[in-house]
């Protein structure tokens, strides 16, 4: 993330990591800030064995496209709001990327979501992993079923 004042959002694609067992790091790399540090961290990812890079920032949030830039790995774009212009700057900072260099960007401060893409990610090429998703799908439609259940029952 740009900065550890992102963290109470981006703490939502951790906890989300942890629930599936998925091991995960979480640091401070701000492409405005420290851009050598940026470069270096994205440019050695994938040869320290990281297989996604979940990038949250706010405002001018050139972090997540930036990464991609650097790294063959899946980038996922966070865009954390900020106490200005609900997140919208961030948003588009990191959604509107150029042709050829991709961030998957989730919505306005969806760091669980994140979490829970790069979660299908890494499931893609492991069973056991793939099975714990297929299973946290089914509880999720336990639990609309249940919200449609109790609110007929209250008309
Ligand atoms: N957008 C970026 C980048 C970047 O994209 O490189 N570096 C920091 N930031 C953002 O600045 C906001 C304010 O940071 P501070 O709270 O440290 O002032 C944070 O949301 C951070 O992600």
């Amino acid at each position: 993330m740009g900065s550890d004042s992102d963290w109470p959002v981006m703490e939502g694609a951790a906890q989300a990591l942890a629930e599936f067992g998925v091991p995960y790091e979480a640091d401070v790399v701000s492409a405005h800030r420290m851009p050598h540090d940026m470069i270096a961290y994205g440019e050695g990812a994938a040869a320290r064995g990281l297989r996604v890079i979940i990038a949250g920032a706010g405002g001018a949030a050139h972090l997540p496209g930036m990464l991609a830039s650097v790294t063959p790995l899946p980038v996922i774009g966070v865009p954390v709001p900020l106490k200005y212009l609900d997140g919208m700057d961030s948003l588009l900072s990191i959604v509107q990327m150029p042709a050829g260099v991709p961030v998957a960007t989730v919505a306005v401060g969806a760091a669980r979501n994140a979490g829970l893409l790069a979660v299908r990610v890494l499931a893609a090429s492991d069973e056991e992993l793939q099975a714990r998703m297929t299973a946290f799908q089914q509880d999720l439609y336990g639990q609309a079923k249940a919200k449609g259940a109790r609110l007929r029952d209250r008309l």
